[in-house]
């Protein structure tokens, strides 16, 4: 798997400490911000107290009032071509429009984010049948809808409003759908689905988490566009007359022009600072929001079968047994390619196997089978995996959950994108013990205190307290043990889990993975390119090249009479290797094989 740049790792974190300050302090220091939301607030509360403003109704009528001038008693900016007073109409306007905006925004904030979600985060069917439907509603003639609609909506600006939240729905779906496929495929989000987590929960702490900026931005963008069609309809004398609104004034103020010129100037020029406000406090939103989203790294889930594949049930004596295992992707050419062919391996109760072989062998993809999550564009061609009998070949992520994060637990390589940086390191472990034991809260943060300290941390008050970038990479491993074994699972899958730490650390890693190993017989399935890392831990050894395992054995048979070329070829790279451990294999020195 690509491993982020240092760069990369950087601005995530860069933007992560960003985001930490909340998003109204940071609001707070942009004066664009504080300026137009404040010109909006005091607007809507005009609208708000409007009862005690003003002893007119909008639509009270006085012929002797007719076209009376600003300052006439009572008649604060004048009266209209009716004898209605203006600043009554105004305040109610100002009502119907936040109504418009609150109705239109909202309705297509619902819809898009509820439809962007489930499309952007399940298969391929979903997203192809919420696309299909969002094409086909984009494809509506908006206002002109609005208009023939009128008999429908009886001419009720509100049911107006809610077809109108409909027709934007669409630019909103589009904005979640993206960042929703971005985003499910971030480490962390695997290593919250691998922790046992439901989707729903995936989607509401991590994934919502991330596509709120946007959406705040587009909220503010979409009331203003609520706010101007609502206004042109009634200018156009779409709706019912009775209602105040800015458009109808306007319409008014228009026609008396040349008698009256200021009954058209106060609509107009409140119905534009109320617009103007709202886009460039969408704009502030923006700047304000913006970089407080982790960069995608690209890895996947899901789990699909080739059709006649035929799953043998096998020995069940093992804790897992994989069998003629195959896992092929669709190439340029639409033909499937195998990148793991027949691979047969197992691991007993209590017993620790080192998968070994160089990058690309299939090592990784065999691990995220038996963890479920596997890309959702892989597809397993054959083959059975039994864990403790039960075959998890097909199994859906519904009945595959319970399993994961409980009873096979997993250890990542990159222990850092494996958190999220919105989060502290703490709520993030208490979740996932909590999902996977459904213990209350306070039994689930001391469960995780006492395995941060037991995981070798000194101050785990504070690490708990702390978020992912204030903690180092050799922290952050141990923080990722102490989660995936707070469950006490049957099963450890290790995916490299010391290759992104430096060499003190990965022997200290190692060192903490054999005692929790045995304190807790736990078997592991041990995932690595390094010889060095087995001959330390493990009981078997599995090498794989090429999608296919090429020897196996116990650890001391491998190492003192490799069959394999590839085996013997990957012995010596060790040999070679000065740097790769600080203290020499622990297993093969005591049966002196590597001296
Ligand atoms: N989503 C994918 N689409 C197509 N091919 C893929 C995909 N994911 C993995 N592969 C291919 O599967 C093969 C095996 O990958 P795998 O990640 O299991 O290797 P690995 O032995 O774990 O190596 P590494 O340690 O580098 O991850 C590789 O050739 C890789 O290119």
């Amino acid at each position: 798997m690509t491993a982020p740049s240092t760069e990369h790792i950087l601005a995530i974190e860069d933007a992560a400490a960003t985001s930490r300050i909340p998003i109204w302090k940071r609001l707070l220091k942009d004066p664009q911000a504080v300026v137009t939301a404040g010109i909006l607030v005091i607007i809507f509360l005009l609208g708000i107290l409007t009862p005690f403003l003003t002893q007119h109704g909008p639509n009270d009528a006085d012929l002797s009032m007719v076209n009376a001038p600003v300052g006439t008693p009572g008649y604060l900016l004048g009266a209209d071509e009716t004898g209605r007073d203006i600043w009554t109409r105004l305040l109610h306007s100002i009502n119907t429009a936040a109504i418009s905006a609150i109705i239109g925004a909202g309705v297509a904030l619902v819809v898009g984010v509820i439809a962007g979600l489930i499309g952007g985060y399940f298969g391929a069917v979903t997203r192809a049948s919420t696309e299909w439907i969002f094409n086909l509603v984009m494809t509506f003639p908006g206002i002109l809808l609005l208009i023939i609609l009128m008999p429908v909506t009886g001419g009720d600006y509100r049911f107006t409003m809610l077809i109108f939240g409909v027709l934007l729905s669409p630019g909103i779906y589009r904005i979640v759908r993206n960042l929703v496929v971005g985003v499910k495929n971030e480490l962390f989000v695997d290593a919250a689905r691998v922790s046992g987590l439901g989707n729903l929960r995936i989607l509401r702490r991590h994934v919502l988490f991330v596509v709120r900026g946007p959406i705040i931005i587009a909220a503010a963008f979409m009331a203003g566009s609520a706010i101007a069609v609502q206004s042109g309809l009634a200018f156009l004398g779409v709706g019912s007359l009775e209602i105040p609104s800015f458009g109808a004034m306007i319409a008014s103020g228009f026609r008396n022009l040349y008698i009256a010129p200021t009954q058209f100037l106060w609509p107009s020029l409140l119905l534009g600072v109320i617009t103007a406000s709202l886009v460039l406090l969408g704009n502030a939103l923006r700047d304000t929001l913006e970089g407080s989203k982790p960069t995608p790294v690209k890895v996947g889930i899901g789990q699909k079968v080739a059709p006649g594949n035929d799953v043998k049930a096998r020995d069940a004596s093992a804790l897992l047994e994989v069998t003629d295992l195959g896992i092929a992707y669709r190439g340029p050419s639409g033909q499937p390619r195998e990148v793991v062919r027949g691979v047969s391996l197992s691991v007993a109760r209590g017993e620790v196997v080192g998968v070994v072989g160089e990058s690309g062998s299939g090592k990784t993809q065999t691990a995220f089978a038996t963890l479920g999550v596997l890309p959702a564009e892989a597809i397993i061609t054959r083959g059975s995996i039994l864990f403790d009998g039960k075959e998890l070949v097909g199994l859906t992520d519904a009945r595959m959950r319970p399993l994961r994060g409980k009873e096979i637990a997993y250890i990542p390589q990159e222990p850092m994108s494996n958190l999220d940086p919105s989060y502290r390191v703490g709520s993030q472990l208490v979740e996932g013990v909590r999902s996977a034991l459904g213990v209350s809260k306070k039994e689930a943060k001391e469960r995780v205190l006492a395995l941060l300290e037991r995981c070798g941390i000194n101050d785990p008050h504070r690490t708990f307290d702390s978020y992912p970038h204030q903690i180092s990479g050799g922290m952050a491993q141990r923080v990722l043990i102490a989660g995936a074994v707070a469950s006490r699972p049957r099963l450890l899958i290790a995916d490299e889990p010391t290759t992104a730490l430096d060499v003190t650390v990965q022997a200290e890693i190692l060192d903490l993975l054999r005692d929790l190993q045995s304190e807790l017989d736990m078997a592991m399935l041990l995932v690595t390119h390094n010889f060095g890392v087995v001959a330390d831990i493990c009981d078997r050894i599995v090498v794989m090249q090429n999608g296919a395992v090429v020897e196996e054995g116990p650890a001391i048979e491998i190492f003192q009479n490799p069959q394999d070329e590839y085996t013997r070829m990957l012995l010596g790279a060790i040999l070679d290797e000065s740097a790769v451990r600080a203290d020499p294999p622990a297993a093969a020195l005591a049966e002196g094989v590597l001296q």
